[in-house]
């Protein structure tokens, strides 16, 4: 009220009448003074004094019983109010009596925090450690290592829905499709989200995506001329490989994709940084994720947009294809050999009433958004758990060589898929270093849930497995759950393990195992990524000998939803 009442260029008279309404308000003006630069004025009670010289930017002569009353108002009322509104949630809440840390129990911020350390699947193991398989790690949330529950969680009845944060098609206003699919929002129903993802399903069924080795070998020949170029032959310094794996990746599911490589091994580099970019936009959403009406905060205020970063090269080379492909100008293209942009086009005939081209846009995303990192992240894991131990190293390697493929050429699919111990080795570095490594969050149900150890959890919470958590668990797992051990996934003719017994086991792990999800949200690119992975560790191993740089050295890893590792360094030299 005051400020609209002073005006340093009204007259003083108008001032004074101005000041003539305050008192007739019930705010009665003792004394007035007015120069260019300074306006002192003072109220019965004081405090209008100390504002008009606020809003001027004079000195103003403040007593401290003005002070302290500003500060009550202006600070310790509001933390009053929400310690207050903390303690009733808290004390009303149905998870009260869950174990937890104390202030996961009363805020998200908890969590926020520890995401940002970028080491959050070692606080949730510390914390199932210590207080079980049920850890309280918000108001309303539960984080769970009963990976017996994935079959009932993450069911196909769609009645236990996803968790989302409303945020990815806020980085991309027009991506409703990639947003919906990957991170849908929590009013996206089932229903919506089975008719967004019918029309493509089963362009990513394993027929659908060995059509598509083609592109796969092209990218992996790029890949061996520019490994041996710079590191084998001769043997030039060290690669870092797991740089070089997330090139490969990104070029092949573009390659896949629009029939076009992104070109990041022919460069050498990440030449316009959409690689550190998706990386940035990744620790956006991991935080987001924990407390959502932040990203209103840092990304929807009106003053200044701090985040998610722009991932403008993404999407321009899926808006530039879309485009050329339409238009019958994209010369990458043969009709021969499909890829996934062709696939997304077709839909919109195969299913005129659901896609339209802002949706087979959303599904481009998907693919490049969704498919490159996940995959990069599992065949670096895999290198780096190989490596470092010699005796899976010999074995895999034997098992390779002794398919005898030519090893100039891409190691053909179906011929790495008859590798046990490839399999093995695949499956356990997705068991210890799933590529998701925070909780898939669902709410339980309105009649609500009982857990196993017989507490009762009410509708509308929601809980979560981590597959960091559950894939390590060692009921399931065994005592050495931690390690990396890929014999475990073999049958264990020593120890008399029958062949029937062994297909119980894998049925019981198939169902443990939350590597790509479960159920009716399990990873749609789990085909794609798997093939992708077996013909390049088979191709790498088969033509040459890979060795760490520093066999002491380890990595780093940073758990932003996408568990990121950096520092897989090797030297390669080619076999004769
Ligand atoms: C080794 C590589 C990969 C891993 C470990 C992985 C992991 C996952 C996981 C754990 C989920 C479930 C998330 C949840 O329930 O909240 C998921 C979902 C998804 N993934 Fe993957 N992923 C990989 C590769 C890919 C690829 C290559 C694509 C596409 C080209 C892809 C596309 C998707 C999509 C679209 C979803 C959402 C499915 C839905 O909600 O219906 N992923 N992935």
């Amino acid at each position: 009220m005051l400020m609209g009442l002073y005006t340093p260029e009204l007259p003083r008279e108008k001032q004074l009448l101005s000041l003539d309404i305050l008192s007739e308000a019930g705010l009665p003006v003792v004394s007035f003074s007015h120069t260019r630069s300074n306006i002192r004025m003072s109220t019965s009670n004081g405090i209008l004094d100390s504002l008009v010289a606020f809003r001027y930017g004079s000195l103003p002569t403040l007593d401290s019983r003005v002070l302290a009353r500003l500060a009550v108002t202006v600070l310790v009322a509001p933390i009053v109010t929400l310690l207050l509104w903390f303690t009733f949630s808290w004390a009303a809440s149905p998870l009260r009596g869950y174990p937890g840390p104390f202030l996961a129990g009363y805020t998200n911020l908890w969590r926020l925090y520890h995401v940002r350390t970028g080491k959050y699947e070692l606080t949730m193991k510390r914390l199932h450690d210590k207080y079980g398989p049920v850890v309280r790690i918000g108001p309303n949330l539960l984080d769970l290592d009963y990976p017996e529950l994935s079959k009932v969680l993450y069911g196909t009845d769609g009645k236990w829905r996803k968790v989302c944060v409303p945020t990815y098609n806020e980085v991309m206003p027009s991506i409703l499709l990639t947003s919906k699919l990957l991170r849908p929002s929590s009013t996206t129903t089932t229903t919506e989200h089975a008719q967004m993802k019918r029309p493509i399903v089963k362009h990513y069924s394993l027929g659908s995506v060995l059509a598509l080795e083609s592109h796969m070998d092209n990218v992996l020949g790029e890949l061996m001329q520019q490994l041996d170029n710079r590191f084998a032959k001769g043997g030039q310094g060290t690669c870092d490989l797991g740089e070089w794996v997330a090139f490969y990746a990104w070029d092949l599911i573009t390659s896949v994709t629009f029939s076009k490589s992104f070109g990041y091994m022919t460069q050498g580099h990440d030449f316009d940084s959409s690689i550190a970019t998706a990386d940035k936009s990744l620790d956006y959403f991991a935080s987001v994720g924990q407390i959502p009406w932040l990203d209103f905060l840092l990304d929807k205020n009106p003053i200044l947009r701090i985040g998610p970063p722009n991932l403008s090269n993404v999407t321009n080379i899926a808006m530039t294809s879309l485009i050329a492909r339409m238009q019958g100008q994209d010369k990458n293209f043969n009709p021969k050999v499909p890829d996934y942009l062709q696939h997304f086009i077709d839909s919109k005939n195969t299913h005129p009433d659901t896609v339209h081209d802002g949706m087979v846009f959303g599904y481009l995303l998907v693919n490049l958004i969704a498919g490159a990192d996940t995959t990069a992240i599992t065949i670096r894991a895999i290198f780096y758990y190989v490596l470092k131990n010699p005796a899976v190293y010999a074995r895999l390697v034997g098992e390779i060589r002794s398919a005898g493929i030519e090893n100039s050429n891409a190691f053909p699919y179906s011929q790495a898929r008859q590798l046990p111990y490839l399999e093995a080795v695949v499956r356990e570095a997705l068991r210890v270093h799933p590529a998701v490594a925070m909780p898939l969050e669902r709410y339980v149900p309105a009649e609500g849930f009982t857990l196993p150890n017989g507490d009762f959890v009410p509708g509308g919470v929601a809980v979560g497995i981590n597959p960091y958590i559950g894939n390590r668990n060692k009921t399931v797992w065994g005592s050495d759950a931690d390690e990396f051990r890929p014999e475990r996934w073999l049958r264990d003719v020593k120890g008399g393990e029958t062949d029937e017994e062994y297909k119980k086991r894998m049925q019981k792990w198939n169902a443990c195992d939350l590597s790509f999800g479960a159920g009716s949200r399990i990873c749609l690119g789990r085909n794609l990524a798997l093939v992708e992975t077996y013909k390049l560790v088979a191709t790498v191993l088969n033509r040459y000998e890979v060795t760490l740089a520093d066999r002491e050295r380890e990595w780093e890893t940073v758990n932003s939803w996408f568990w990121r590792q950096k520092g897989v360094e090797v030297r390669l030299r080619g076999r004769v």
